[in-house]
């Protein structure tokens, strides 16, 4: 599958909207006694709503006509205080719902970071990151007033539509008839609407990840985008995503801009029938105004839940794309993930096996065909060879990044498919070009490679590197904070922290991917000792395009074809007068 770019909107699945919406509401289970009090606190307030108007009522035909002023005052009085509490209860039930909302927020949106955490490389070659931050923060948030509207409106306004019709069916059945007279067309235009805007909300989901994924892009190559200056050329991008976005936005509002109307003309049509019917009735039959006046009140507290049950609805399909989005994520099964009853990796000792080891990350390109090679305990095994050659894919196939197509890789004879990812790794140290530092001090990004260690174990890994002296340089030492990917380092100083961090993690197996590129030579020669000591009884492979660097590797690979071409000491390879010898002799001429 290619790389799903900022430009490509992403695939997604059908699936049913009940089966998302039910699944969302699952996340309620947890939280089921606050929900309970919430619903308690919403009958409080609907039982206020249905008596108001038969208070009313009392007050007009008994009270008002009878000239009964202390009745009149009572009955009053009685309004003031239950409307009150009612009030209270509206206040307490936001703020309670909200905390429940944003607490199925935080549940989502923790499930949804810890099992990005377990999908494999794959998974992350295909989506710019961009993209898997929109689903992590903007589709959680868009499910906030959906969570939200669920408990207030859902039930609670069902209740109210139930009760209130019950009782204007009990004041009067024709008018009760008449109120309702359009909610059949109503809910017909209402199915018609949503499933046209279902699709268009799912369109401009996909265009704000797009436009989310430019945005990160852009920013994390912002050095490069002004190096070149081409700022132009990603504001132009930029506002086309930009467009697209808008419109889609536009094309599924539009949509949405029909509840409203219809609604309210259902409720006016509802209304004009009530008064044309009851104005007729008064003369004829036995209807006191007293019940006109409060079957007006009850149309206005029918009509209202629909108004509110038509906006949630409306809400459900303006967001039922960002639900599918995080399930679907949520459903993705980690390519990498152990074997039914995986064991756990035994202490690593370091002896390497990859026996007829065939790899590609696209099925029909081959970057490994048929590699084998054996690699004794402590040995340093250098990888070199051109860009592309496949040096870095053999380090990360050892370390199960991916899994092989066909063969077998054991360490210290066991195969690595059959123990956990988990008791592998972290035997396993591995140090890549791109030295990632995360925001903290400096020595919060040492302590990386093992959590708990004391600042006394860092200050020494530090030491073993050569970092100490750099560090003790800066304004505050090791508490000395570094911002985003360490850029207010010089590459080299980060390269000195990432190596820090590995040592502190005492890996069994040490990887070091062009981990010295960046190191200026005075430094190298500090560091080559650390390394040495790093190297020390632990089997390691170092990957390195500067042949100066691993010529006192116990034996050094040559990988070239898929495969690996050549094998031996740094003297046995000049002296074959191979690949290696005419590598070695091309850097040395360039050089000298
Ligand atoms: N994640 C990936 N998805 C698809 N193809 C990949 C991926 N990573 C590497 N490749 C391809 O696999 C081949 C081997 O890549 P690899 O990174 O192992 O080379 P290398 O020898 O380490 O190169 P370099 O010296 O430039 O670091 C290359 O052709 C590369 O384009």
């Amino acid at each position: 599958m290619a790389v799903n770019s900022f430009r490509e909107d992403e695939q997604s699945k059908e699936v049913l909207k009940k089966v998302t919406l039910l699944r969302l509401f699952a996340y309620m289970k947890d939280y089921k006694k606050q929900i309970v009090a919430i619903l308690f606190i919403m009958g409080i307030i609907i039982g206020v709503n249905v008596v108001n108007p038969i208070l009313m009522r009392i007050a007009v035909d008994d009270y008002i006509k009878e000239n009964n002023i202390n009745g009149l005052f009572v009955i009053g009085g009685l309004a003031v205080v239950i409307n009150l509490v009612s009030r209270y209860c509206m206040k307490k039930r936001i703020i309670m719902m909200s905390r429940v909302s944003n607490k199925i927020l935080m549940d989502i949106r923790q499930e949804l970071y810890e099992h990005l955490q377990k999908l494999s490389f794959n998974f992350f070659d295909k989506r710019p990151a961009g993209k898997i931050l929109a689903r992590v923060i903007g589709d959680v948030n868009s499910l906030k007033n959906v969570l939200n509207n669920s408990v207030i409106t859902l039930i609670p306004d069902f209740v109210t539509i139930i009760v209130v019709l019950i009782i204007m069916f009990i004041m009067n059945v024709r008018l009760a008839l008449g109120a309702m007279a359009f909610l059949p067309l109503l809910v017909a235009g209402m199915y018609y609407i949503q499933t046209r805007a279902h699709k268009r909300w799912q369109i401009f989901r996909k265009k704000n990840s797009n436009l989310n994924a430019y945005t990160h892009e852009t920013f994390s190559g912002v050095r490069v985008v002004q190096s070149f200056t081409a700022e132009g050329y990603t504001s132009d991008t930029f506002k086309g995503l930009l467009d697209e976005h808008q419109q889609s936005f536009i094309s599924a509002i539009k949509l949405n801009n029909f509840f409203w109307p219809m609604v309210e003309v259902s409720w006016g049509i509802g209304s004009a029938i009530v008064y044309f019917i009851g104005v007729r009735l008064i003369g004829s039959e036995a209807i006191t105004s007293g019940t006109l006046i409060a079957f007006s009140a009850f149309i206005g507290m029918f009509w209202q839940p629909i108004m509110n049950l038509s906006n949630f609805y409306n809400q459900l399909i303006t967001n039922v794309a960002g639900a599918e989005r995080i399930f679907e994520i949520l459903d993705t099964e980690p390519d990498i993930k152990d074997v039914n009853e995986a064991k756990i990796m035994p202490t690593i000792h370091g002896q390497v096996t990859f026996d007829h080891v065939t790899f590609g990350y696209e099925d029909h390109i081959k970057v490994l065909e048929d590699v084998s090679f054996e690699i004794k305990k402590g040995e340093t095994i250098a990888l070199v060879g051109p860009t592309g050659a496949g040096k870095t894919t053999i380090v990360n196939l050892l370390s199960r990044f991916y899994d092989i197509n066909e063969g077998i890789i054991k360490i210290d004879g066991v195969d690595i498919k059959e123990v956990t990812i988990e008791s592998l790794r972290s035997q396993m140290g591995i140090m890549t070009q791109d030295t990632f530092l995360f925001t903290g001090s400096i020595k919060d990004n040492i302590r990386y490679g093992k959590l708990d260690a004391t600042d006394e174990e860092i200050i020494e890994a530090a030491k073993s590197v050569h970092a100490h002296e750099f560090i003790m340089k800066l304004d505050d030492g090791y508490d000395t904070k570094v911002n985003e990917r360490g850029t207010k380092l010089s590459v080299g100083q980060r390269q000195l922290i990432a190596f820090a961090r590995t040592l502190l993690s005492k890996p069994k197996i040490l990887i070091l991917d062009e981990a010295t590129s960046s190191i200026d030579t005075h430094t190298e020669r500090l560091v080559q000792q650390g390394i040495e000591a790093l190297l020390q009884d632990r089997t390691s492979f170092v990957i390195a395009h500067r042949l100066s660097t691993i010529q006192k590797a116990d034996r050094i690979f040559v990988v070239d074809h898929a495969n690996i071409l050549e094998s031996g000491t740094h003297e046995d390879l000049l002296q074959a007068q191979g690949i290696y010898y005419n590598l070695y002799m091309a850097q040395f001429e360039a050089i000298s």
